[in-house]
Protein backbone atom coordinates (compact mmCIF):
# COMPACT_ATOMS: atom_id res chain seq x y z
CA UNK A 1 0.00 0.00 0.00
CA UNK A 2 2.69 2.51 0.84
CA UNK A 3 4.41 2.03 -2.40
CA UNK A 4 1.56 2.56 -4.32
CA UNK A 5 0.61 5.13 -2.46
CA UNK A 6 4.20 6.99 -2.83
CA UNK A 7 4.39 5.89 -6.51
CA UNK A 8 0.56 7.50 -7.55
CA UNK A 9 2.32 10.59 -5.96
CA UNK A 10 5.24 10.28 -8.00
CA UNK A 11 2.94 9.78 -10.93
CA UNK A 12 0.91 12.77 -10.08
CA UNK A 13 3.87 14.86 -10.03
CA UNK A 14 5.48 13.84 -13.45
CA UNK A 15 2.16 13.87 -15.36
CA UNK A 16 1.94 17.40 -14.54
CA UNK A 17 5.65 18.44 -14.87
CA UNK A 18 5.20 16.15 -18.27
CA UNK A 19 2.43 18.59 -19.26
CA UNK A 20 4.78 21.67 -18.44
CA UNK A 21 7.61 20.22 -20.89
CA UNK A 22 4.77 19.75 -23.60
CA UNK A 23 3.64 23.30 -23.11
CA UNK A 24 7.93 23.75 -23.94
CA UNK A 25 7.07 22.03 -27.32
CA UNK A 26 9.02 24.04 -29.73
CA UNK A 27 10.58 27.04 -28.66
CA UNK A 28 11.49 27.94 -32.20
CA UNK A 29 10.11 30.40 -34.93
CA UNK A 30 7.17 30.56 -33.39
CA UNK A 31 5.75 29.23 -30.35
CA UNK A 32 3.08 27.37 -30.09
CA UNK A 33 -0.63 29.32 -29.05
CA UNK A 34 -0.67 28.25 -25.42
CA UNK A 35 -3.26 31.18 -25.21
CA UNK A 36 -1.64 32.72 -22.45
CA UNK A 37 -2.39 30.82 -19.91
CA UNK A 38 -0.70 30.62 -16.95
CA UNK A 39 2.03 28.03 -16.60
CA UNK A 40 1.74 26.47 -13.10
CA UNK A 41 5.01 25.71 -11.78
CA UNK A 42 3.69 23.63 -8.91
CA UNK A 43 4.32 20.24 -9.90
CA UNK A 44 1.14 19.02 -7.51
CA UNK A 45 -1.49 20.86 -8.44
CA UNK A 46 -4.22 20.27 -10.58
CA UNK A 47 -3.91 19.89 -14.03
CA UNK A 48 -5.41 23.01 -15.92
CA UNK A 49 -7.34 23.43 -18.84
CA UNK A 50 -4.79 24.58 -20.65
CA UNK A 51 -2.03 21.60 -19.55
CA UNK A 52 -5.33 19.07 -20.57
CA UNK A 53 -5.61 20.12 -23.79
CA UNK A 54 -1.83 20.44 -23.79
CA UNK A 55 -1.72 16.90 -23.41
CA UNK A 56 -4.55 15.53 -25.68
CA UNK A 57 -2.95 17.70 -28.45
CA UNK A 58 0.24 16.04 -27.55
CA UNK A 59 -1.03 12.76 -27.64
CA UNK A 60 -2.77 13.74 -31.58
CA UNK A 61 0.38 15.02 -32.81
CA UNK A 62 2.03 12.16 -31.32
CA UNK A 63 -0.15 9.95 -33.53
CA UNK A 64 0.03 11.85 -36.93
CA UNK A 65 3.99 11.88 -36.56
CA UNK A 66 4.38 7.98 -36.25
CA UNK A 67 0.97 7.02 -38.79
CA UNK A 68 2.48 6.39 -42.14
CA UNK A 69 -1.26 4.28 -43.12
CA UNK A 70 -4.93 4.29 -43.28
CA UNK A 71 -5.93 3.14 -40.36
CA UNK A 72 -8.01 -0.14 -41.18
CA UNK A 73 -11.75 -0.38 -39.66
CA UNK A 74 -14.41 -2.91 -40.51
CA UNK A 75 -17.28 -0.97 -38.54
CA UNK A 76 -20.18 0.35 -40.93
CA UNK A 77 -20.00 4.40 -41.58
CA UNK A 78 -22.85 6.00 -40.09
CA UNK A 79 -24.74 8.47 -42.43
CA UNK A 80 -27.16 11.25 -41.32
CA UNK A 81 -27.98 13.51 -44.40
CA UNK A 82 -29.85 16.56 -43.29
CA UNK A 83 -31.96 15.97 -46.03
CA UNK A 84 -33.29 12.21 -45.82
CA UNK A 85 -34.73 12.40 -49.10
CA UNK A 86 -31.80 13.13 -50.92
CA UNK A 87 -29.94 10.19 -52.68
CA UNK A 88 -27.22 9.16 -50.77
CA UNK A 89 -23.92 9.30 -52.88
CA UNK A 90 -21.05 7.42 -52.12
CA UNK A 91 -17.69 7.08 -54.65
CA UNK A 92 -15.77 4.17 -54.75
CA UNK A 93 -12.95 5.98 -56.57
CA UNK A 94 -11.48 9.53 -56.61
CA UNK A 95 -12.22 9.82 -60.09
CA UNK A 96 -15.88 9.81 -59.80
CA UNK A 97 -15.31 13.20 -58.08
CA UNK A 98 -14.33 14.88 -61.06
CA UNK A 99 -11.44 16.72 -59.30
CA UNK A 100 -9.51 19.43 -60.98
CA UNK A 101 -6.86 17.44 -62.64
CA UNK A 102 -3.98 19.03 -61.08
CA UNK A 103 -5.62 17.35 -58.01
CA UNK A 104 -6.08 13.87 -59.06
CA UNK A 105 -2.58 14.33 -59.93
CA UNK A 106 -1.67 15.36 -56.10
CA UNK A 107 -3.88 12.48 -54.66
CA UNK A 108 -2.27 9.83 -56.48
CA UNK A 109 1.13 11.45 -56.19
CA UNK A 110 0.46 10.97 -52.36
CA UNK A 111 -0.13 6.94 -53.04
CA UNK A 112 -4.02 7.26 -52.61
CA UNK A 113 -5.59 4.44 -54.88
CA UNK A 114 -9.44 4.88 -53.40
CA UNK A 115 -10.70 6.81 -50.85
CA UNK A 116 -10.97 5.53 -47.68
CA UNK A 117 -14.20 4.54 -45.92
CA UNK A 118 -14.97 8.06 -44.36
CA UNK A 119 -13.60 9.51 -47.51
CA UNK A 120 -16.51 7.41 -49.43
CA UNK A 121 -19.25 9.34 -47.96
CA UNK A 122 -17.62 12.65 -46.76
CA UNK A 123 -16.28 13.76 -49.94
CA UNK A 124 -19.40 13.49 -52.58
CA UNK A 125 -21.19 15.57 -49.38
CA UNK A 126 -18.58 17.86 -49.24
CA UNK A 127 -17.89 18.42 -53.06
CA UNK A 128 -21.41 18.44 -54.04
CA UNK A 129 -23.43 21.51 -55.66
CA UNK A 130 -24.28 23.20 -53.36
CA UNK A 131 -21.48 22.96 -51.22
CA UNK A 132 -22.80 20.75 -47.98
CA UNK A 133 -21.90 21.38 -44.17
CA UNK A 134 -20.64 18.49 -42.52
CA UNK A 135 -20.07 16.94 -39.20
CA UNK A 136 -17.63 13.88 -39.32
CA UNK A 137 -16.22 11.48 -36.45
CA UNK A 138 -13.77 8.67 -36.50
CA UNK A 139 -10.85 7.62 -34.79
CA UNK A 140 -7.36 9.29 -35.60
CA UNK A 141 -6.10 7.87 -39.13
CA UNK A 142 -8.66 7.06 -40.75
CA UNK A 143 -8.62 9.75 -43.67
CA UNK A 144 -10.12 13.01 -42.08
CA UNK A 145 -7.49 15.60 -43.02
CA UNK A 146 -7.16 14.21 -46.25
CA UNK A 147 -10.55 14.16 -46.90
CA UNK A 148 -11.39 18.34 -45.59
CA UNK A 149 -7.87 19.25 -47.51
CA UNK A 150 -9.01 18.01 -50.69
CA UNK A 151 -12.95 20.12 -50.32
CA UNK A 152 -10.66 23.03 -49.44
CA UNK A 153 -8.50 22.67 -52.38
CA UNK A 154 -11.65 22.15 -54.75
CA UNK A 155 -13.42 25.39 -53.60
CA UNK A 156 -10.10 27.41 -54.09
CA UNK A 157 -9.94 30.19 -56.74
CA UNK A 158 -6.06 30.18 -57.20
CA UNK A 159 -6.55 33.41 -59.41
CA UNK A 160 -8.08 35.04 -56.47
CA UNK A 161 -5.44 36.21 -54.13
CA UNK A 162 -7.30 36.47 -50.81
CA UNK A 163 -8.49 33.81 -48.08
CA UNK A 164 -11.11 31.95 -49.26
CA UNK A 165 -10.75 28.57 -46.85
CA UNK A 166 -9.81 28.93 -43.21
CA UNK A 167 -8.97 25.80 -40.96
CA UNK A 168 -8.63 26.11 -37.42
CA UNK A 169 -6.45 23.73 -35.60
CA UNK A 170 -5.83 23.47 -31.41
CA UNK A 171 -2.12 23.99 -31.68
CA UNK A 172 0.59 24.91 -33.59
CA UNK A 173 2.24 21.85 -34.16
CA UNK A 174 -1.41 20.13 -35.29
CA UNK A 175 -1.45 23.32 -38.03
CA UNK A 176 1.56 22.45 -39.29
CA UNK A 177 0.75 19.07 -39.84
CA UNK A 178 -2.35 19.84 -41.99
CA UNK A 179 0.11 22.45 -44.02
CA UNK A 180 2.01 19.34 -44.72
CA UNK A 181 -0.64 17.33 -46.43
CA UNK A 182 -1.94 20.86 -47.91
CA UNK A 183 1.11 21.53 -49.61
CA UNK A 184 1.24 17.52 -50.44
CA UNK A 185 -1.98 17.19 -51.89
CA UNK A 186 -1.57 20.79 -53.85
CA UNK A 187 1.73 19.90 -55.02
CA UNK A 188 0.50 20.27 -58.68
CA UNK A 189 -1.27 23.49 -57.87
CA UNK A 190 1.72 26.17 -58.00
CA UNK A 191 0.16 29.36 -57.70
CA UNK A 192 -1.76 28.03 -54.49
CA UNK A 193 -0.54 29.32 -51.18
CA UNK A 194 -0.87 28.81 -47.20
CA UNK A 195 -0.25 31.10 -44.71
CA UNK A 196 0.06 30.18 -40.91
CA UNK A 197 -1.94 32.23 -38.25
CA UNK A 198 -0.43 31.45 -35.28
CA UNK A 199 1.08 33.51 -32.38
CA UNK A 200 4.33 34.37 -33.16
CA UNK A 201 3.87 34.85 -36.76
CA UNK A 202 3.66 38.54 -36.92
CA UNK A 203 2.54 40.51 -40.08
CA UNK A 204 2.41 44.24 -40.89
CA UNK A 205 -0.57 46.56 -39.26
CA UNK A 206 -2.52 47.47 -42.38
CA UNK A 207 -1.32 44.26 -44.33
CA UNK A 208 -3.88 42.22 -45.94
CA UNK A 209 -3.28 38.48 -46.23
CA UNK A 210 -2.52 37.22 -50.48
CA UNK A 211 -2.59 33.25 -49.38
CA UNK A 212 -5.71 31.51 -50.33
CA UNK A 213 -5.85 29.07 -47.49
CA UNK A 214 -5.51 29.84 -43.99
CA UNK A 215 -4.66 27.48 -41.42
CA UNK A 216 -4.23 28.81 -37.51
CA UNK A 217 -5.61 28.65 -34.29
CA UNK A 218 -8.40 29.69 -33.16
CA UNK A 219 -7.06 33.09 -30.85
CA UNK A 220 -4.49 34.54 -33.67
CA UNK A 221 -7.21 33.76 -36.70
CA UNK A 222 -9.79 35.35 -34.43
CA UNK A 223 -7.53 38.75 -33.98
CA UNK A 224 -6.45 38.68 -37.87
CA UNK A 225 -10.14 38.13 -39.13
CA UNK A 226 -11.62 40.93 -35.79
CA UNK A 227 -8.93 43.44 -34.35
CA UNK A 228 -5.92 42.94 -37.19
CA UNK A 229 -8.06 42.59 -40.26
CA UNK A 230 -5.69 40.67 -42.29
CA UNK A 231 -8.07 38.36 -43.18
CA UNK A 232 -11.85 39.09 -44.88
CA UNK A 233 -13.81 36.81 -43.12
CA UNK A 234 -16.81 37.87 -45.83
CA UNK A 235 -15.00 36.56 -48.02
CA UNK A 236 -14.61 32.71 -46.60
CA UNK A 237 -16.22 29.93 -48.60
CA UNK A 238 -14.78 26.62 -46.66
CA UNK A 239 -14.44 26.92 -42.63
CA UNK A 240 -12.66 23.49 -41.37
CA UNK A 241 -12.62 23.17 -37.85
CA UNK A 242 -10.47 20.26 -37.37
CA UNK A 243 -9.49 18.15 -33.92
CA UNK A 244 -12.41 19.24 -32.27
CA UNK A 245 -12.40 17.36 -29.06
CA UNK A 246 -9.11 18.40 -28.59
CA UNK A 247 -10.04 22.15 -29.50
CA UNK A 248 -12.81 22.17 -26.77
CA UNK A 249 -10.46 20.63 -23.97
CA UNK A 250 -9.43 24.27 -23.42
CA UNK A 251 -12.90 27.21 -22.62
CA UNK A 252 -11.09 30.09 -24.38
CA UNK A 253 -10.61 27.94 -27.70
CA UNK A 254 -14.46 26.87 -27.94
CA UNK A 255 -15.60 30.72 -27.32
CA UNK A 256 -12.75 31.83 -29.55
CA UNK A 257 -13.97 29.27 -32.77
CA UNK A 258 -17.75 30.36 -32.07
CA UNK A 259 -17.18 33.80 -32.78
CA UNK A 260 -14.74 33.38 -35.85
CA UNK A 261 -17.86 30.69 -37.17
CA UNK A 262 -20.35 34.26 -36.43
CA UNK A 263 -17.89 36.33 -38.86
CA UNK A 264 -18.62 34.25 -41.93
CA UNK A 265 -21.30 34.13 -44.45
CA UNK A 266 -24.46 32.09 -44.28
CA UNK A 267 -23.49 29.99 -47.32
CA UNK A 268 -19.89 29.85 -46.31
CA UNK A 269 -19.12 25.82 -46.26
CA UNK A 270 -18.82 24.60 -42.55
CA UNK A 271 -16.99 21.27 -41.79
CA UNK A 272 -15.99 20.12 -38.36
CA UNK A 273 -13.74 16.63 -37.39
CA UNK A 274 -13.36 14.96 -34.53
CA UNK A 275 -11.50 11.68 -33.54
CA UNK A 276 -14.29 11.00 -30.22
CA UNK A 277 -17.66 12.28 -30.01
CA UNK A 278 -18.75 12.58 -26.27
CA UNK A 279 -21.28 14.80 -25.85
CA UNK A 280 -19.84 18.29 -25.32
CA UNK A 281 -18.37 17.50 -28.56
CA UNK A 282 -21.50 17.20 -29.97
CA UNK A 283 -22.85 20.40 -28.27
CA UNK A 284 -20.03 22.54 -29.89
CA UNK A 285 -20.54 20.73 -32.87
CA UNK A 286 -23.91 21.76 -33.58
CA UNK A 287 -23.27 25.58 -32.69
CA UNK A 288 -20.55 25.76 -35.51
CA UNK A 289 -22.48 23.77 -38.19
CA UNK A 290 -25.58 24.63 -38.95
CA UNK A 291 -27.96 22.27 -40.40
CA UNK A 292 -25.14 19.45 -40.72
CA UNK A 293 -25.11 15.99 -42.37
CA UNK A 294 -23.24 14.07 -40.27
CA UNK A 295 -20.68 11.05 -40.85
CA UNK A 296 -19.96 8.64 -37.89
CA UNK A 297 -17.37 5.68 -37.77
CA UNK A 298 -17.09 3.75 -34.53
CA UNK A 299 -13.48 2.32 -33.46
CA UNK A 300 -12.81 -0.96 -33.67
CA UNK A 301 -13.77 -2.51 -30.79
CA UNK A 302 -10.82 -4.02 -28.23
CA UNK A 303 -10.73 -7.27 -27.05
CA UNK A 304 -9.06 -9.38 -24.57
CA UNK A 305 -10.26 -12.37 -26.15
CA UNK A 306 -7.09 -13.12 -28.28
CA UNK A 307 -4.92 -12.31 -25.09
CA UNK A 308 -3.65 -15.12 -22.55
CA UNK A 309 -2.87 -13.05 -19.93
CA UNK A 310 -1.06 -14.08 -16.30
CA UNK A 311 -0.41 -12.49 -12.80
CA UNK A 312 3.41 -13.06 -10.83
CA UNK A 313 3.52 -12.34 -7.54
CA UNK A 314 6.65 -10.46 -6.40
CA UNK A 315 7.18 -8.75 -2.85
CA UNK A 316 9.67 -5.58 -4.44
CA UNK A 317 10.59 -4.16 -7.55
CA UNK A 318 13.68 -5.74 -7.43
CA UNK A 319 11.63 -9.10 -7.59
CA UNK A 320 9.25 -7.95 -10.53
CA UNK A 321 12.68 -7.12 -12.37
CA UNK A 322 14.06 -10.61 -11.17
CA UNK A 323 10.67 -12.00 -12.65
CA UNK A 324 11.11 -10.12 -15.90
CA UNK A 325 14.68 -11.63 -16.31
CA UNK A 326 13.30 -15.29 -15.87
CA UNK A 327 10.49 -14.75 -18.10
CA UNK A 328 12.88 -13.34 -20.61
CA UNK A 329 15.07 -16.21 -20.13
CA UNK A 330 12.62 -19.16 -20.47
CA UNK A 331 10.71 -17.85 -23.56
CA UNK A 332 11.82 -16.15 -26.97
CA UNK A 333 10.20 -12.34 -26.88
CA UNK A 334 10.32 -10.82 -29.71
CA UNK A 335 9.10 -7.68 -29.03
CA UNK A 336 7.85 -6.08 -25.80
CA UNK A 337 6.40 -3.36 -24.31
CA UNK A 338 6.31 -2.62 -20.24
CA UNK A 339 4.77 -0.03 -18.85
CA UNK A 340 5.78 1.29 -15.37
CA UNK A 341 3.72 4.15 -13.01
CA UNK A 342 6.44 6.65 -12.99
CA UNK A 343 9.21 8.14 -15.01
CA UNK A 344 11.66 6.91 -12.44
CA UNK A 345 10.86 3.07 -12.29
CA UNK A 346 10.20 3.57 -16.16
CA UNK A 347 14.16 5.20 -16.35
CA UNK A 348 15.51 2.63 -13.42
CA UNK A 349 14.06 -0.53 -15.28
CA UNK A 350 15.35 0.10 -18.66
CA UNK A 351 18.97 1.15 -17.66
CA UNK A 352 18.47 -2.34 -15.43
CA UNK A 353 16.89 -4.55 -18.54
CA UNK A 354 20.30 -2.67 -20.30
CA UNK A 355 22.90 -3.99 -18.12
CA UNK A 356 21.75 -7.50 -18.32
CA UNK A 357 22.02 -6.89 -22.26
CA UNK A 358 18.52 -6.01 -23.74
CA UNK A 359 18.43 -3.61 -26.71
CA UNK A 360 16.09 -0.74 -24.81
CA UNK A 361 13.95 2.05 -25.70
CA UNK A 362 12.46 4.34 -23.17
CA UNK A 363 9.84 6.66 -23.47
CA UNK A 364 9.91 9.64 -20.88
CA UNK A 365 7.73 11.77 -20.23
CA UNK A 366 10.65 15.22 -20.49
CA UNK A 367 10.96 13.99 -24.45
CA UNK A 368 9.22 16.23 -27.15
CA UNK A 369 6.85 15.09 -29.23
CA UNK A 370 9.05 14.59 -32.19
CA UNK A 371 11.73 13.04 -30.00
CA UNK A 372 9.01 10.08 -28.66
CA UNK A 373 8.07 9.58 -32.19
CA UNK A 374 11.10 8.84 -33.32
CA UNK A 375 11.80 6.45 -30.74
CA UNK A 376 8.40 4.63 -31.39
CA UNK A 377 9.39 4.43 -35.29
CA UNK A 378 12.80 3.05 -33.75
CA UNK A 379 11.37 0.24 -32.26
CA UNK A 380 8.36 -0.05 -34.68
CA UNK A 381 11.30 -0.69 -37.09
CA UNK A 382 12.39 -3.55 -34.91
CA UNK A 383 15.80 -1.81 -33.36
CA UNK A 384 14.63 -1.75 -30.48
CA UNK A 385 13.37 -4.94 -28.96
CA UNK A 386 12.09 -3.74 -25.89
CA UNK A 387 10.03 -0.45 -25.11
CA UNK A 388 9.90 0.51 -21.25
CA UNK A 389 7.50 3.53 -20.70
CA UNK A 390 4.76 5.70 -18.77
CA UNK A 391 1.37 5.46 -19.24
CA UNK A 392 1.45 8.97 -19.94
CA UNK A 393 3.89 8.72 -22.81
CA UNK A 394 2.53 5.78 -24.41
CA UNK A 395 -1.34 6.60 -24.57
CA UNK A 396 -2.74 6.33 -27.68
CA UNK A 397 0.18 4.33 -28.77
CA UNK A 398 -0.46 1.26 -31.40
CA UNK A 399 1.12 -1.99 -30.14
CA UNK A 400 -0.52 -4.42 -32.99
CA UNK A 401 2.98 -5.76 -33.87
CA UNK A 402 3.81 -6.09 -30.16
CA UNK A 403 2.93 -9.49 -28.69
CA UNK A 404 4.19 -9.45 -24.95
CA UNK A 405 3.06 -6.47 -22.81
CA UNK A 406 4.50 -6.31 -19.22
CA UNK A 407 2.41 -4.13 -16.39
CA UNK A 408 5.26 -3.33 -14.57
CA UNK A 409 2.71 -1.61 -12.41
CA UNK A 410 -0.77 -2.01 -13.30
CA UNK A 411 -3.10 1.03 -14.60
CA UNK A 412 -4.58 3.10 -12.09
CA UNK A 413 -6.47 6.46 -12.39
CA UNK A 414 -5.71 9.03 -9.97
CA UNK A 415 -7.81 8.32 -7.28
CA UNK A 416 -5.88 5.15 -7.42
CA UNK A 417 -8.54 2.59 -8.76
CA UNK A 418 -8.10 1.23 -11.55
CA UNK A 419 -8.07 2.06 -15.20
CA UNK A 420 -9.67 -0.75 -17.00
CA UNK A 421 -10.06 1.55 -20.41
CA UNK A 422 -6.27 1.99 -19.75
CA UNK A 423 -5.72 -2.09 -19.10
CA UNK A 424 -7.69 -2.97 -22.36
CA UNK A 425 -5.97 0.14 -24.63
CA UNK A 426 -2.49 -1.67 -23.48
CA UNK A 427 -2.93 -5.24 -24.17
CA UNK A 428 -6.07 -5.45 -26.17
CA UNK A 429 -6.15 -6.70 -29.80
CA UNK A 430 -8.78 -5.22 -32.15
CA UNK A 431 -10.69 -8.53 -33.50
CA UNK A 432 -9.79 -8.08 -36.99
CA UNK A 433 -5.76 -8.70 -36.56
CA UNK A 434 -6.81 -10.73 -33.94
CA UNK A 435 -3.09 -11.82 -33.04
CA UNK A 436 -2.64 -13.67 -30.79
CA UNK A 437 -0.82 -12.07 -27.64
CA UNK A 438 0.51 -12.55 -24.08
CA UNK A 439 0.02 -9.92 -21.35
CA UNK A 440 2.21 -10.49 -17.80
CA UNK A 441 0.90 -8.30 -14.85
CA UNK A 442 3.15 -7.56 -12.10
CA UNK A 443 1.77 -7.77 -8.42
CA UNK A 444 3.44 -6.80 -5.28
CA UNK A 445 1.05 -5.66 -2.66
CA UNK A 446 -2.39 -6.32 -1.37
CA UNK A 447 -3.37 -3.24 -2.93
CA UNK A 448 -2.20 -4.54 -6.57
CA UNK A 449 -3.53 -7.65 -6.29
CA UNK A 450 -6.73 -6.17 -5.00
CA UNK A 451 -6.75 -3.86 -8.44
CA UNK A 452 -6.02 -6.73 -10.62
CA UNK A 453 -9.12 -8.64 -8.82
CA UNK A 454 -11.18 -5.65 -9.96
CA UNK A 455 -9.98 -5.56 -13.17
CA UNK A 456 -10.60 -9.18 -14.20
CA UNK A 457 -14.06 -8.77 -12.17
CA UNK A 458 -14.70 -5.87 -14.93
CA UNK A 459 -14.05 -7.75 -18.15
CA UNK A 460 -14.98 -11.04 -16.61
CA UNK A 461 -11.65 -12.83 -17.81
CA UNK A 462 -9.35 -14.89 -15.30
CA UNK A 463 -6.20 -13.60 -15.13
CA UNK A 464 -4.06 -17.02 -14.20
CA UNK A 465 -1.39 -17.12 -11.34
CA UNK A 466 2.04 -17.56 -13.34
CA UNK A 467 5.45 -18.75 -11.08
CA UNK A 468 8.44 -17.13 -12.94
CA UNK A 469 10.74 -19.55 -10.91
CA UNK A 470 8.88 -22.80 -12.63
CA UNK A 471 10.82 -22.30 -16.15
CA UNK A 472 8.82 -25.17 -17.26
CA UNK A 473 5.91 -23.02 -16.22
CA UNK A 474 6.71 -20.15 -18.26
CA UNK A 475 7.73 -22.75 -21.12
CA UNK A 476 4.03 -23.66 -21.28
CA UNK A 477 2.60 -20.56 -21.62
CA UNK A 478 4.59 -19.37 -25.06
CA UNK A 479 2.94 -22.44 -26.66
N1 LIG B 1 -7.57 7.36 -49.49
C1 LIG B 1 -6.42 7.11 -48.93
N2 LIG B 1 -5.65 6.09 -49.35
C2 LIG B 1 -4.45 5.80 -48.77
N3 LIG B 1 -3.94 6.48 -47.73
C3 LIG B 1 -4.66 7.50 -47.24
C4 LIG B 1 -5.93 7.87 -47.80
N4 LIG B 1 -6.40 8.92 -47.09
C5 LIG B 1 -5.50 9.19 -46.14
N5 LIG B 1 -4.44 8.35 -46.22
C6 LIG B 1 -3.24 8.29 -45.37
O1 LIG B 1 -3.63 7.69 -44.14
C7 LIG B 1 -3.04 8.35 -43.03
C8 LIG B 1 -4.13 8.92 -42.12
O2 LIG B 1 -4.90 9.85 -42.84
P1 LIG B 1 -5.34 11.25 -42.21
O3 LIG B 1 -4.20 11.92 -41.54
O4 LIG B 1 -6.07 11.99 -43.26
O5 LIG B 1 -6.35 10.69 -41.10
P2 LIG B 1 -7.04 11.47 -39.92
O6 LIG B 1 -8.32 10.75 -39.68
O7 LIG B 1 -7.08 12.92 -40.24
O8 LIG B 1 -6.08 11.16 -38.73
P3 LIG B 1 -5.37 12.20 -37.77
O9 LIG B 1 -6.46 12.94 -37.10
O10 LIG B 1 -4.51 11.38 -36.86
O11 LIG B 1 -4.56 13.05 -38.74
C9 LIG B 1 -2.13 9.42 -43.61
O12 LIG B 1 -0.82 8.88 -43.69
C10 LIG B 1 -2.71 9.67 -45.00
O13 LIG B 1 -1.71 10.10 -45.91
Amino acid sequence: MATDSWALAVDEQEAAAESLSNLHLKEEKIKPDTNGAVVKTNANAEKTDEEEKEDRAAQSLLNKLIRSNLVDNTNQVEVLQRDPNSPLYSVKSFEELRLKPQLLQGVYAMGFNRPSKIQENALPLMLAEPPQNLIAQSQSGTGKTAAFVLAMLSQVEPANKYPQCLCLSPTYELALQTGKVIEQMGKFYPELKLAYAVRGNKLERGQKISEQIVIGTPGTVLDWCSKLKFIDPKKIKVFVLDEADVMIATQGHQDQSIRIQRMLPRNCQMLLFSATFEDSVWKFAQKVVPDPNVIKLKREEETLDTIKQYYVLCSSRDEKFQALCNLYGAITIAQAMIFCHTRKTASWLAAELSKEGHQVALLSGEMMVEQRAAVIERFREGKEKVLVTTNVCARGIDVEQVSVVINFDLPVDKDGNPDNETYLHRIGRTGRFGKRGLAVNMVDSKHSMNILNRIQEHFNKKIERLDTDDLDEIEKIAN
